[in-house]
């Protein structure tokens, strides 16, 4: 696909066109792959917070599982992440924010997800980095409906590994077909949470991106 749909900077109101591909893309087949999806400014502050938060020693070792029984499992996933928190002071986390409110309330709206917040992170995959494959719902907590990933790699190619792998059919899961994705500046992959195992392949080199989960309520989870 070639798209270049760019939310303008500073303005995250989102053109209707982007919420219609999302709306189309997760009703059928249940996923959709944006290319030039975001402003390149917007993305410069999206690297600059994680560098920045790097520098800062602030990137921590992502978990597998959830509550109680979350724990690093270097053999399962080696990324490390920074919560984007309401309460964090930079601008663009606020406004990444905003963003994403923004289509929860489209989501609700066009699609009738009982859609109630948002949670995302930054991540960067060290060399040789991975994460096998997942669903990203939990069965136990099946909050997580919609998940988003931003890509913030410049000049990624084949030959830097670190695809995003995704199983198109749930019932054959890992065993059924795939597409490849790579983790291309600006890329945007939107998917619902429980339909789709997937994984990381080896990156070559750091891997940074973006990835939420538009999520549900706690105690009332209704499946998508
Ligand atoms: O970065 C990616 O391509 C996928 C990350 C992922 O699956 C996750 O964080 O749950
Ligand atoms: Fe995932």
């Amino acid at each position: 696909m070639n798209d270049i749909l760019r939310p303008a900077m500073g303005d995250y109101s989102c053109p209707d066109e982007w919420l219609d591909r999302i709306a189309e893309g997760l009703s059928s087949p249940g996923f959709l792959h944006l290319k030039n999806a975001l402003h390149p400014d917007f993305l410069e502050k999206l690297v600059g917070l994680l560098e920045a938060k790097e520098d800062a020693d602030k990137l921590e070792r992502a978990g597998v599982g959830k509550g109680a029984s979350l724990e690093v499992r270097s053999e399962i996933r080696s990324d490390s992440i920074f919560w984007l928190e309401p309460e964090d002071s930079s601008a663009v986390t606020k406004e990444w924010l905003g963003f994403m409110n923004e289509i929860i309330s489209f989501l609700r709206r066009a699609l009738f997800l009982p859609l109630e917040s948002y949670e995302g992170h930054l991540a960067r995959y060290p060399e040789g980095g991975f994460y096998k494959p997942h669903l990203d719902q939990h069965r136990i907590s099946p909050t997580r409906q919609v998940t988003l990933i931003t890509y913030l790699n410049k000049d990624w190619d084949e030959s830097n590994g670190g695809q995003l792998r995704l199983y198109t059919d749930i019932e054959k899961g890992i065993h059924g077909p795939y597409i490849d994705i790579l983790p291309e500046y600006g890329s945007v992959v939107i998917f619902r949470s429980a339909d789709f195992w997937h994984e990381v392949l080896p990156a070559k080199q750091p891997r940074l991106s973006l990835t939420g989960w538009f999520r549900g309520r706690e105690d009332n989870p209704v499946l998508v």
